[in-house]
């Protein structure tokens, strides 16, 4: 059976009536938005906030009440996907290049659930490259900001030209090695003028739903991991 599938509808068990609850983007959460579509239309009473233009579109075909994250703080609970997912539960985010607009929502969130497969689990993070969403003006300073700090930036594209974020701006996937000190390199990348955020989910994650075809493996923030 399909692990994504497993993990992301295990997810949907943590939604209890009267929630509201931010809504990743990915082919995992895809699922978990999926059951929660289901069970709107059984009554659940459930606010949603999209992470992402793409997961605004799935929810409103599927009935499920959405809210802007400006009137929803603090949220009980969000639900995405994750690229890499360390022993700490540090994180790579924004494959999908929403890590902007997740990062926002899990923030607001007093907890982050994160649904993948077994083959996003990594001792170490950074053989999957660090997404990093930069401001499209001058683009190729900041990457040469980036490639001084170790890294080796390449620009996303998409079918037709450059990769645009829902926010209007470019993604920079960062080959950056293995990464000895997510925190470290966050700090560096984020006092960059030109960087809006990065893929670097540092301390965020409470719980993760791991799927296989056996069945869901739950782990959970060991307390005092915190970044
Ligand atoms: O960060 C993300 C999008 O920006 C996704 O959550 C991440 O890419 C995982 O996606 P999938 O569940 O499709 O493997």
């Amino acid at each position: 059976m399909n692990a994504k599938k497993i993990a992301g509808e295990k997810a949907a068990d943590y939604v209890k009536d009267g929630m509201t609850v931010g809504l990743g983007t990915g082919s995992t959460v895809y699922w978990t938005i999926l059951k929660l579509g289901e069970r709107v239309k059984q009554g659940l009473e459930l606010r949603g906030v999209p992470t992402s233009e793409r997961t605004r579109q799935l929810a409103e075909q599927l009935g499920i009440p959405l809210v802007p994250l400006a009137e929803a703080e603090p949220l009980d609970l969000t639900i995405d996907g994750a690229d890499e997912i360390s022993d700490e539960l540090d994180l790579i985010k924004g494959g999908g290049g929403a890590l902007f607009r997740e990062k926002m929502v899990a923030l607001a969130s007093k907890r982050l659930l994160i649904v993948a497969d077994e083959s996003k689990r990594v001792q170490r993070l950074g053989a999957f490259p660090l997404p990093v969403e930069v401001v499209p003006f001058a683009w190729e300073v900041t990457a040469r900001r980036i490639e001084r700090l170790g890294c080796h930036p390449r620009l996303r594209l998409a079918d037709k030209g450059t990769f645009l974020t829902d926010n209007g701006n470019f993604i920079l996937d960062c080959d950056c090695g293995l990464i000895a000190e997510p925190a470290v390199l966050n700090r560096k990348l984020k006092e960059l003028t030109g960087v809006v955020d990065t893929g670097l989910f540092i301390g965020m994650a409470d719980t993760v739903i791991i799927g296989a075809s056996e069945g869901a493996k739950t782990v959970e923030r060991q307390c005092g991991t915190d970044a």
